[in-house]
C-alpha cells in the first residue's frame, strides 16, 4: 500500500492556510501512488499540481513553471531523484523550491544523502496524509518566510540606494556636495591614469559674496546659489562633466577629457553666460552684476596624482585669480609656464 490511509491515532489533517495560491510538483512512476498523493494534496487545498512519472519531464515542468514545493521519488526509471534534485538546484541560480524526498527505503544514508544533494525534507512511503501536511505546511511557512526576506533585502537595497544619491547631493542647489566630488574626482584621476588622458579641475568662487548677503539679505544669497547652480549644470554638457559645490560660496568642476587649451574655452564660456544671465549684485567693486574667479589645474595624472594635490594646485590658481583682481580664471600650468619663461 503505498499510501497510508490508516490515520487513527492522528487528528484530520487540515487544509492549507489559504492566501496565495501554492502549486506542487509531484515526481513519482507509480502511477497509483501519484495519483494518491495529487487526490491528498487536492483536498488540502494546493491549487496548481504537476505531475511527472521520470526525471527529465520533471525537471522541463519545474524549469517551466517553477513550482513552490516538489515531492521526489528517489527511485525513477533513467536518473534518479538524487540527479534530478541536483538539476534542479543548479538551474534556481540563487532562488529556492523545497524538496521533500519520497521514497519506500528508510535507511539513514538515503536521508543523509538525499538532504546532501539539495533535498530540505525525507518522507518514507507509505505516507500518512497528517504528516505531508505537517511537512507541507513546515515548508510553506519557510517559503513565506524566504519570499518576505528577498522582498525586505530588495527594498533594503533601493533605500541604500537612494539614501547614497540623497548624501551626495547638496540639498540647496541640487549639485553632487563635496563628498560626491571627492568620490567622482578620485575615481575619474584613475580613469584618466588609465587612459593617458588630461583632466581638468576646476574651482569657482563668488567674487566679494560677503557683501552680497549683507547687502541682499541671506535668503536672497540662497537664492543667487541656486541660480549659479543652475547656470553650472547648464556649462557642464559633456555626459560626464561635473558640477559640485564645494563649499559655502566655492563650486568645483570636474572636467575629463578636457586639455588645458579646452579648460581655458569652458572657462571663458562660463565667464560669457554669467555676464549674459546678470545675476544683480548692487554694491560689488567690480560692477553691478555678480562675478566669480577660477582657479584651473589640467594634467594626464601619473603615479604621483592625486585628488589633494589636484586641489592644491587649482586652489592656489584661484587664490592667485583672486588676488590679481577677481572675475578672472587662472590656469596653475600656465602660471608655472609663466613662471618658468620669467627664469629663463
Ligand atoms: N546665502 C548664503 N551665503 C553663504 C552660504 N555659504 C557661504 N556663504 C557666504 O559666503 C560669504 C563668503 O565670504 P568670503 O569668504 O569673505 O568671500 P567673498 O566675500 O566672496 O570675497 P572673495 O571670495 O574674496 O571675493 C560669507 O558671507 C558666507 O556667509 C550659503 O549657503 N548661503
Amino acid at each position: 500500500m503505498p499510501f497510508s490511509s490508516s490515520n487513527a491515532p492522528y487528528p484530520a489533517a487540515e487544509p492549507l492556510p489559504s492566501g496565495n495560491a501554492f502549486s506542487v510538483l509531484v515526481v513519482e512512476d507509480q502511477g497509483s501512488v501519484r495519483a494518491a498523493l495529487v487526490a491528498e494534496l487536492r483536498r488540502a487545498g494546493v491549487s496548481k499540481i504537476f505531475e511527472a512519472p521520470e526525471g527529465q519531464a520533471a525537471l522541463h515542468l519545474f524549469k517551466t513553471h517553477r513550482p513552490d514545493l516538489v515531492l521526489l521519488d528517489i527511485k525513477l526509471p533513467g536518473q534518479d531523484g538524487y540527479w534530478v534534485a541536483q538539476q534542479m538546484r543548479e538551474s534556481e541560480a540563487g532562488d529556492w523550491t523545497p524538496i521533500i524526498f519520497l521514497s519506500g527505503l528508510d535507511n539513514e544514508l538515503d536521508v543523509w544523502r538525499g538532504i546532501e544533494v539539495g533535498g530540505d525534507d525525507y518522507l518514507v512511503k507509505p505516507v500518512k496524509p497528517i504528516v505531508l501536511m505537517a511537512k507541507l505546511r513546515a515548508m510553506r511557512r519557510l517559503l513565506d518566510m524566504r519570499r518576505r526576506l528577498v522582498l525586505m533585502s530588495a527594498e533594503l537595497h533601493a533605500a541604500n540606494q537612494r539614501l547614497n544619491e540623497m548624501v551626495e547631493i547638496d540639498a540647496l542647489t541640487g549639485l553632487v556636495n563635496r563628498r560626491g566630488f571627492d568620490r567622482i574626482l578620485h575615481n575619474e584621476i584613475l580613469a584618466a591614469r588609465r587612459d593617458g588622458t588630461p583632466l581638468t579641475l576646476m574651482l569657482c568662487d563668488l567674487d566679494h559674496f560677503k557683501l552680497f548677503n549683507d547687502t541682499s539679505g541671506h535668503v536672497q544669497g540662497d537664492a543667487c546659489l541656486k541660480e549659479v547652480g543652475r547656470l553650472l549644470r547648464e556649462v557642464c554638457v559633456r555626459p560626464r562633466d561635473v558640477a559640485s559645490r564645494y563649499g559655502g560660496e566655492e563650486f568645483a568642476l570636474i572636467l575629463p577629457n578636457t586639455p588645458r587649451s579646452g579648460a581655458m574655452t569652458f572657462a571663458r564660456a562660463l565667464g560669457q553666460l554669467l555676464k549674459v544671465r546678470a545675476i544683480a549684485h548692487a554694491n560689488s567693486p567690480l560692477g553691478d552684476i555678480l562675478t566669480l574667479s577660477g582657479g584651473i589645474t589640467t594634467c594626464v595624472p601619473d603615479d604621483s596624482t592625486n585628488a589633494e594635490s589636484m586641489i592644491m594646485r587649482a586652489d592656489q590658481a584661484l587664490y592667485a585669480a583672486k588676488a590679481q583682481g577677481r572675475n578672472r580664471f587662472f590656469s596653475f600650468e600656465m602660471q608655472m609656464d609663466t613662471v618658468e619663461q620669467l627664469r629663463n
